[in-house]
């Protein structure tokens, strides 16, 4: 007996940096949201005098020991069970290693949720927040799926009103870009004072070139302490927070659609769910093409439209793309904008090298993916995953 668990990705929607605090690690407030695109993790589990785990996988740039983050998930689990346990974990790989798409932590999480149904043992709840956030910072939010806010390191999860599933393109440059080095990088230009830990009402410009606009201290020509800058990222997490009430509001008002509750399916039609876009190849036999009408009133979309003037990027970009001028190339390729197909919004997915565009509807994804592909850069087609779908569909026949 085995247990198959899907390990969904997820994606930035918004993602701002603050100053580094005494562990090391960055104060961060993101938006975090999960897609339908994911490996597979198999494990299997008995009891046993002496704990023993294995780890096989098709990817051989994934560590097999100690070092994966499912192994640490796993043994961290036994030890916190007081239990010993012969633990087989199988990782199949099919999303991008070192992409941005949280592929690792996701991992982790999935290997915990099968375990737990292995031996037929669970955790407590916060309990198993706290041992997610000891394997990285990126794992918690894989507790809860769906609309995430992100704050402290991004290990703090909080669960916002979820959206329905809207088509979205994911570009998967050639690279791998190391998270700790791009951390690194962006305290170096923060240091040069050529950038700041920016909040709801600084832009940056699409050279990467962070616009003062709304910032006193920083238009009087001065730069921003360190409690400035957290204060900054205070008042992002509650714009996030106060973005995904405000779309409900309008929605509420339309009669065509219903308010997500958290935790629920986050759909307006039945139909949406039913693309089955977490394939390598994001191919589906439904035509999808005539929904456009319900994805305009798409709570997500009104988000990425009132959302951007907040504060809805991500500030790897501006260290990430002077890097690899390439991918600032793919990100064009996703938005679009001169096309009749233009993304609703594209970005850096966390640190990269993965970038994502959404789109209004399945026929403008297609088309955007063969944009980015015309490049010689490979682009999966796949659709945002809500809460319910993701908890739904996590267990694989
Ligand atoms: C870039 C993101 O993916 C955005 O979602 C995450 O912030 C990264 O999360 P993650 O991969 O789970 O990161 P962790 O495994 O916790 O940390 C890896 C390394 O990234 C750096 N790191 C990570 C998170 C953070 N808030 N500040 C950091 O400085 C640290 O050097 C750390 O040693
Ligand atoms: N289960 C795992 N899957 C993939 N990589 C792993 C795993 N465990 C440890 N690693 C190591 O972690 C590194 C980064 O992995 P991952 O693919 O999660 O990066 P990422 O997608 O950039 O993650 P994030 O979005 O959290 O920054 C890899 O280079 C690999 O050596």
């Amino acid at each position: 007996m085995s247990t198959r668990v899907r390990s969904f990705s997820k994606i930035n929607l918004g993602l701002a940096i603050g100053p580094v605090r005494g562990d090391g690690f960055h104060a961060l407030t993101t938006m975090y949201q999960t897609l339908a695109l994911h490996d597979v993790v198999t494990v299997s589990a008995k009891r046993a005098a002496v704990t023993a785990i294995s780890l096989t996988t098709n990817d051989a740039r994934v560590p097999v020991d100690g070092r994966n983050t499912a192994w640490k998930m796993v043994a961290g689990c036994l030890a916190r069970l007081g239990m010993a346990a012969e633990v087989e974990v199988h990782i199949e790989k099919r999303l991008p290693v070192q992409g941005g798409m949280g592929a690792g932590s996701a991992n982790a999480a999935a290997a915990l949720l099968g375990l737990e149904r292995e031996l037929g043992v669970a955790l407590g709840e916060a309990e198993r927040l706290e041992l997610a956030a000891t394997v990285g910072s990126d794992v918690p939010l894989f507790l809860i799926g769906g609309a995430v806010l992100g704050v402290g390191r991004g290990e703090l999860v909080t669960s916002l009103r979820d959206f329905a599933a809207i088509p979205c393109v994911v570009a998967v440059p050639g690279v791998g870009v190391s998270t700790p080095a791009a951390f690194r990088d962006w305290d170096a230009v923060v240091a040069r004072g050529e950038r700041f830990a920016r909040g709801a009402n600084a832009h940056l410009s699409d050279d990467g070139t962070v616009a003062k606009m709304g910032h006193p201290e920083l238009e009087a020509g001065g730069t921003l302490t360190s409690a400035g800058i957290r204060d900054r990222l205070e008042e992002l997490s509650l714009v996030y927070s106060s973005l995904s009430v405000r779309t409900e509001s309008v929605k509420a008002g339309s009669a065509k659609t219903g308010v997500v509750e958290p935790g629920a399916s986050g759909i307006v039609r039945g139909d949406l769910p039913e693309w089955d876009l977490g394939n390598k190849q994001g191919s589906s036999d439904r035509d999808q093409d005539g929904m456009l009408d319900d994805l305009a009133e798409n709570a997500l979309l009104a988000l990425v439209r009132t959302g951007i003037g907040d504060g809805l990027q991500n500030d790897f970009e501006a260290v990430v793309f002077p890097q690899y001028p390439s991918l600032r190339e793919t990100k064009r390729q996703l938005m679009g904008s001169d096309s009749g197909s233009p993304a609703l919004y594209a970005a850096l997915s966390g640190s990269g090298s993965a970038l994502f565009g959404l789109y209004r509807s399945m026929a403008d994804a297609r088309a955007a993916q063969q944009r980015v592909q015309a490049s010689g850069v490979e682009a999966l087609l796949t659709a945002t995953l809500p809460r319910d779908d993701y908890w739904r569909r996590m267990f694989a026949e």
